[in-house]
């Protein structure tokens, strides 16, 4: 499996009439089983990327392309996690992760077995029952996860999803991750604003630059996981990376 994105480019008009141009002219390959995480300064598009790729917006320019097809729509060959926690309050904890097969229509019973799999798989057995509003946050996101997991996608797609959290469940739910990862081997890619989460998750790193953005740089993380926060090499990593960011804020102002 391949993700391929050629030349994109999205331009939005303002309520104003003007016209901003997000993402400039991007292109990379995603490989099978890969995890990338996407960076970049503020507002330089890795939301609209990463819902051009999801089939959620479409280009002005270029493509995204699976497996040789151009993504036109949502596919369940994808399924998206974004920032905010994005459950039905009226649904329990399994009803939510079940709900994707119920859209395609699985059988009540199948659809049940299967999401309590992916219950188990994200730790949260006994709240099957359980009304999102009963949960912490770091819970509300790893019942996102196992809903996006539970109609088996071969990508995931992660818009900062565990920006709301506090430092040390974001640390967990990282770990987490990266062991359901192992364990499912999908392709993800990952946007984050924290360039300490990205060199802790991912194989690559595309750092975009400013408005119009472009793919700046293709950053490897070559260590073996799970990674040290404390290393050296880890630190001189996530240096690059922040000085990457940095220099191009600097320069846009
Ligand atoms: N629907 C829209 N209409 C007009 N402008 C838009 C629209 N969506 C995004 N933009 C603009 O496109 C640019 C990129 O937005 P986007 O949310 O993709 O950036 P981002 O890198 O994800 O931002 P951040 O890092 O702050 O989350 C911004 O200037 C934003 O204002």
């Amino acid at each position: 499996m391949e993700m391929k994105v050629s030349n994109l480019s999205k331009s939005f008009v303002t309520d104003k009439g003007e016209q901003v141009t997000a993402l400039g002219d991007i292109s990379f390959t995603v490989r099978d089983k890969e995890f990338i995480c996407i960076v970049g300064p503020s507002g330089c598009g890795k939301t609209t990327l990463l819902r051009i790729i999801a089939g959620l917006d479409t280009p002005s320019g270029g493509r995204a392309e699976l497996d040789g097809r151009v993504i036109t729509g949502p596919s369940p060959r994808m399924a998206m996690i974004f920032q905010e926690y994005s459950l039905y309050p009226w649904r329990t904890v399994i009803d939510n992760i079940a709900f994707g097969l119920e859209v395609q229509g699985v059988g009540k019973e199948e659809r049940m077995e299967a999401a309590r799999r992916y219950l188990h798989l994200v730790g949260l057995d006994e709240f099957e029952t359980s009304y999102p509003y009963e949960l912490s946050g770091g819970m509300r996101q790893r019942v996102a996860v196992a809903r996006a997991l539970c109609v088996e996608p071969e990508v995931l797609l992660m818009d900062e999803p565990f920006g709301a959290l506090d430092a040390q469940t974001r640390n967990t739910m990282q770990t987490e991750l990266l062991e359901i990862w192992e364990k499912t081997r999908k392709m993800v890619i990952f946007v984050t604003h924290s360039v300490d989460e990205a060199v802790f998750l991912s194989d690559r790193i595309f750092v975009l630059s400013t408005r119009p953005s472009r793919i700046q740089e293709i950053i490897e993380v070559p260590l073996p996981r799970p990674r040290d926060r404390t290393s050296v090499e880890f630190a001189e990593i996530r240096r690059d990376v922040l000085a990457l960011i940095q220099r191009r804020e600097e320069s846009s102002q």
